[in-house]
């Protein structure tokens, strides 16, 4: 089966995937028969380029990173460029539109818009974005439903590691009393590379070099990044719809050099934890620094890796961790959903 994908923004994570989509090509088509075809790109700044029959991915991001641009990409007779993100979701040909632009934390925009036009014109979403799914978590899953199209959002919460699927497809039956974890690459980032002795800055300005940041780094380090997570997390695993407000948050901004070696120093470690305590017909969610013993799982969790335990009534608790930020993973997040995707569409045919 050809799926045919349209790229909504194409900076780290887009390219990243793009990348996936020529390195696992040959393993898409014999163990999912599975073919992609990326039909349109684009970008705020890097222009836009649409072509019914497929581009060539590998020029795609050649014009990219030689020209900042995909409109330097060849024209033929198929080739529209200069499309609006919006006119792009409406007019191109794609089964599924891949919404990979950067996460607004105050309004969520313009990716829930994005979701919306897709939806209405039949077509599937795939996104790490949270602002559509912290913000519009029922209104989009209801209008996906409606429009009986497919809504795939697994990077939203932990990039590639499965902290959306395996609660709510494996761990199902289960009653979930509680979930708490490290949800941040970059700030997890920042607080380990000060254990080291690293400054404050220079850590930040490291972990938005390796492409773990926001492209407004003040979401990761106030916790408003986590707030999103959280809110997410209460939504579709626990089945109870919260919006990032009613998370109390505080961020790492206040933890000093010595505060974090003061605690190393008392068998202690900072850690920035989410938490949902699941009150049955309510939730309590909170998101701050927590100084927390050395032998205790989260503390040994270092670097931009995230964990997260589900506290569940039958199977106990479940620890999960893995990449919490990071390109590549968050590129396979999406590779993911995409051969959910595939797997509906032939369950259909059916
Ligand atoms: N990086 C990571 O580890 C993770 C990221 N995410 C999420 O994935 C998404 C993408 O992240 P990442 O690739 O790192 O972010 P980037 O900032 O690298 O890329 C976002 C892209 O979106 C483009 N863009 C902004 N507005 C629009 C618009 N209206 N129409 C089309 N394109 C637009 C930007 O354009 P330009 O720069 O040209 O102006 C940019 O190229 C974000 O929502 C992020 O929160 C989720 C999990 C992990
Ligand atoms: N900026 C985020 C990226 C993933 O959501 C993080 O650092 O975790």
């Amino acid at each position: 089966m050809t799926i045919k994908v349209a790229f909504i923004g194409f900076g780290g994570v887009g390219q990243a995937l793009a990348e996936i989509f020529i390195e696992k090509k040959k393993k898409l088509i014999n163990a999912h028969d599975m073919e992609v075809s990326v039909v349109a790109v684009a970008d705020l700044m890097k222009g836009s380029v649409y072509r019914p029959g497929g581009l060539e991915v590998k020029t795609v991001l050649e014009c990219v990173r030689n020209d900042g641009s995909v409109e330097t990409y060849p024209d033929d007779h198929q080739t529209i460029k200069g499309w609006s993100s919006i006119e792009t979701i409406e007019r191109c040909n794609a089964d599924v539109i891949v919404e990979v632009t950067y996460t607004d934390v105050q309004t969520g925009e313009p990716a829930i818009t994005h979701c919306h036009r897709a939806f209405e014109k039949g077509k599937s979403v795939i996104t790490t974005n949270k602002g559509p799914v912290a913000l519009a978590y029922k209104e989009l899953t209801e209008k996906a439903e409606a429009n009986n199209v497919f809504f795939g959002f697994e990077g939203t919460v932990m990039s590639g590691t499965p902290a959306l699927r395996l609660p709510v497809e494996t761990l199902a039956g289960n009653h979930i009393k509680e979930i708490k974890g490290i949800l941040n690459g970059t700030t997890n980032f920042i607080l380990t590379e000060m254990e080291k002795g690293m400054e404050y800055d220079k850590a930040l300005e490291k972990a938005q070099q390796l492409g773990y940041a926001e492209a407004d780094p003040t979401s990761d380090v106030e916790g408003y990044d986590i707030r999103y997570k959280t809110a997410i997390l209460s939504s579709h695993v626990l089945g109870m719809p919260i919006l990032h407000t009613d998370v109390s948050c505080e961020g790492i901004t206040n933890l000093t050099m010595a505060d974090v070696i003061e605690a190393l120093e008392d068998g202690e470690r900072w850690k920035l934890i989410a938490r949902i305590i699941n009150e049955g017909d309510t939730v309590k969610a909170t998101v701050k620094p927590e100084r927390i013993p050395i032998q205790d799982s989260l503390a040994g969790i270092s670097g931009a890796t995230n964990a997260i335990v589900f506290e569940c009534d039958l199977s106990g608790p479940i620890m999960l961790t893995g990449a919490g930020a990071g390109l590549k993973e968050t590129g396979f997040s999406l590779l993911i959903d995409l051969i959910h995707y595939k797997k509906r569409q032939t369950l259909a045919k059916i």
